[in-house]
């Protein structure tokens, strides 16, 4: 959504890893690292199959001390994450890759520190009741784009990489590379 509103043409392909696995051979690496390292192995992934192709590979971490959040899978997995964020300041981290025929020609990560207001769990039932399924396509349960957006105090960081996608930085690369219009 991000890029097409970007007016970037491009297609998207799923790359084909175990994000888990990975994840699993990083114990003790840092969120920002994780979320670098999956970015890369998926544009790595789906650049074996495009040669030339300019890949671009993403992934988001979600941590709170020393919480890794991941979608919810369940309405309750919702309510409880929402909860554990309360009053309390989580980060983001957006990571971005370019591969070029099995090169990474630039990697980047950008975070942001989004700070949960306290909230009631009658609140909390009542946002899930009005916001429903759009919680479980988002790693907070929450779409800032949307009614998300009620329930933060301070956000400290840029909207895209929230999002997911660092899209400044990216659109300077591209440019840079002349891949699109500079
Ligand atoms: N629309 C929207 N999406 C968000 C927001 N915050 C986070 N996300 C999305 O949440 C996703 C990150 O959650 P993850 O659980 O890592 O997503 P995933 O990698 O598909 O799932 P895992 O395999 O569990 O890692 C990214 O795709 C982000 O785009 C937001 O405010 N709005």
């Amino acid at each position: 959504m991000l890029m097409e509103n970007a007016g970037l043409s491009f297609e998207s392909r799923a790359a084909d890893i175990d994000e888990r696995q990975i994840e699993a051979g990083l114990v003790g690496a840092s969120p920002d690292i994780v979320a670098l390292t999956l970015a890369k192995a998926k544009a790595l992934d789906v650049s074996r199959h495009y040669p030339s192709a300019i890949v671009i590979g993403s992934d988001q971490t979600m941590s709170l001390d020393h919480r890794v959040y991941h979608k919810p899978k369940s309405r309750e997995e919702a309510r409880e994450s929402l909860l554990s964020l309360s009053d309390r300041t989580h980060r983001l981290n957006s990571a971005v890759a370019l591969v070029r025929d099995g090169e990474t020609l630039w990697e980047h990560v950008a975070h942001a520190d989004l700070t949960v207001r306290p909230l009631s769990e009658i609140f909390v039932d009542r946002y899930l009741d009005r916001v429903g399924e759009t919680v479980f396509g988002s790693v907070g349960a929450y779409q800032l784009e949307g009614e998300g957006i009620q329930l933060f105090s301070r956000i400290e960081g840029d909207y895209f990489t929230i999002l997911g996608l660092p899209m400044l930085p990216l659109l300077d690369t591209l440019r840079a590379i002349g891949a699109i219009d500079g």
